[in-house]
């Protein structure tokens, strides 16, 4: 198979395996992403086909219109405070489950329903897992527009080299579901990024990091030799 392919197929194994761990009627947080797409089209043939009852709350408006496409009953983020379980992709995950995430701009509000969910499930390929984050994908930062010139000059301050994040097929910065701008920070390898999220959450201006620090108690991980899904638990 060719590594997109393949790659692809990985994807897929690892959403229909998340969906697995869906239970009738929960209320469940759905990730964005392209890994999310097989997610969402598996719950959707469990909807359909095995009457499963399950009510979704999307973190992207392009997870809801997957939703409404396969049928599955939705509920905002703002009508909830707490779900059975959430499921999303990752653009990085270290050994101990911390992930850094937003490669879809979509990483506020991915945030608060991770944070929301009695468990956090990321379900990634192989390629995504690293030893410590920030080695291949830079930190993405979301912003309120006015606050770009300040955020970014505080980011160099703290040794980033933040890029303002373009639109493709749009001219101009990409804008996210909140309004807001994303800028993705790259840093030295060896900084310490927790650190530096804290100081993030202090800056005003700044909504969200795409930094999810003790989130995730659990991976599903998709390998490309013998094309398996392993599953990872949070080390105690
Ligand atoms: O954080 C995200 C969106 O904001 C995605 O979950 C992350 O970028 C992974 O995406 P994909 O499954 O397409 O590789």
């Amino acid at each position: 198979m060719k590594s997109a392919e393949s790659n692809k197929e990985l994807k897929r194994l690892v959403g229909v395996a998340a969906a697995g761990l869906v239970r009738d009627g929960m209320v469940c947080g759905i990730g964005t992403g392209s890994t999310v797409v097989f997610f969402i089209e598996e719950l959707g043939r469990r909807v359909k086909e095995d009457k499963l009852r399950l009510t979704g709350v999307p973190t992207s408006f392009q997870s809801k219109l997957l939703c409404r496409k396969y049928n599955i009953p939705t509920l905002e983020i703002q009508d909830c405070a707490e779900l059975d379980l959430a499921v999303d992709g990752a653009d990085e995950v270290d050994p101990d489950l911390n992930a850094i995430k937003g490669g879809g701009a979509a990483h506020t509000r991915e945030k608060v329903v991770a944070a929301m969910a009695r468990e956090f499930v990321l379900i990634i390929d192989q390629s995504k897992r690293v030893e410590r984050l920030g080695t291949a994908f830079p930190v993405p930062v979301e912003v309120i527009p006015s606050a770009l010139q300040f955020v970014t000059a505080r980011l160099r301050a703290l040794g980033g080299e933040p890029e303002l994040r373009m639109g493709v097929r749009k001219d101009g910065p990409v804008i996210t579901d909140n309004g807001g701008m994303v800028l993705d920070v790259r840093f030295d390898p060896r900084t310490d990024l927790r650190r530096i999220d804290q100081e993030l959450h202090v800056l005003p201006g700044v909504v969200e990091t795409g930094l999810f620090y003790d989130l995730a108690k659990r991976a599903l991980v998709g390998r490309a030799d013998g094309m398996t899904v392993e599953t990872l638990e949070k080390r105690a």
